[in-house]
């Protein structure tokens, strides 16, 4: 049975504490990143709005525009996120999932932001982009009440991405880890894309829900899917207007926590092995044991891998 990891890759997954400044978190961000790669790692993960404070109130400060993605690459000017990430990817010779930025897309008089992942080569190049297809709507009385749609729109595809040599992952941002129908879909491999042999989340779960979810999801993906599944948040800062969970972890795909942070910022490592992803299959093959003359075959419907 052929894993769809092709040779073992240490992933690094950055909980970046990060500040009202900017300019300060990308440089911040370029350092741990080039720690992350002189420790080996080969793919490396920043968190959910890693350059600024997350918050509705951030995203139309922060928000910087990013070309016609994935082709045109904005300026320097323009986005100077895009052009640290691509730079350091390359300096530090990583894979680069850089987290997400909010982003601006103008078009005449109308303005519309996202929450957007760019996903960097070693050479700097970019290889995709994911903007949060599921967007932060919660109430929770007593706990609670965001909603990321009164500021942003959802981004309109499914994204996997190849990391060369070694297989494809799939990308998601924070929310979007409670669906777990991108997740069957990239790891099944389906339409000439996957199979995946990780799901990677940049996330910031807060202290009502990370506590109760977080780590759960982690393995839910996991265990649904016999991949790895990495959640990388920011560090906690009470002084901010929103406090994130921290935990940053990496699952196996027996849904086994390998490494976990605590609130505070670090650099978590795990080392992703073929083998421990053909095992679980073997031993527990689901994949080949569903009934689908009883229920539908998810991944015989449309899937919108391109915006
Ligand atoms: O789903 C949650 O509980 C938190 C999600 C979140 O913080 C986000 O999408 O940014």
């Amino acid at each position: 049975m052929a894993s769809p990891l092709q040779q073992p890759l240490k992933l690094a997954l950055i909980q970046l504490a990060s500040g009202a400044d900017k300019s300060a978190n990308l440089s911040h961000a370029r350092e741990k990143i080039l720690e992350a790669a002189s420790a080996g790692a080969k793919l490396v993960v920043l968190p959910e709005c890693f350059n600024s404070p997350y918050g509705c109130d951030y995203f139309p400060s922060y928000a910087e525009p990013l070309g016609k993605l994935p082709s045109s690459p904005p300026s320097e000017k323009e986005s100077p996120s895009y052009h640290t990430l691509s730079q350091t990817a390359k300096d530090a010779n990583v894979f680069l999932v850089g987290g997400s930025i909010p982003e601006l897309m103008s078009s005449g008089n109308k303005e519309t932001y996202y929450n957007t992942l760019l996903f960097f080569g070693p050479d700097g190049k970019l290889i995709t982009y994911h903007r949060k297809l599921h967007l932060f709507d919660i109430d929770i009385p007593g706990g609670i009440t965001f909603k990321e749609s009164d500021v942003l729109s959802p981004g309109n595809k499914v994204t996997v991405a190849p990391v060369e040599g070694y297989g494809n992952i799939m990308l998601g941002i924070c929310y979007d880890v409670r669906f777990p129908e991108p997740a069957i879909l990239a790891s099944r491999g389906t339409s000439g894309k996957g199979p995946c042999f990780a799901l990677i989340y940049p996330g910031a779960f807060n202290l009502t829900t990370g506590p109760l979810h977080w780590q759960l999801l982690g393995r839910a993906r996991a265990v649904d899917n016999q991949t790895y599944v990495a959640l990388c948040s920011p560090a906690r800062d009470m002084g901010a207007t929103y406090h994130a969970w921290g935990h940053s972890l990496v699952a196996d795909p027996m849904a086994k926590i390998l490494t976990e942070a605590d609130e505070k910022e670090a650099i978590v490592y795990a080392e992703m092995k073929p083998q421990d992803i053909q095992g679980a299959r073997k031993g527990i093959p689901t994949g080949e044991q569903r009934r689908l003359k009883v229920y539908p075959d998810i991944t015989q419907g449309e899937i919108k891998w391109e915006e």
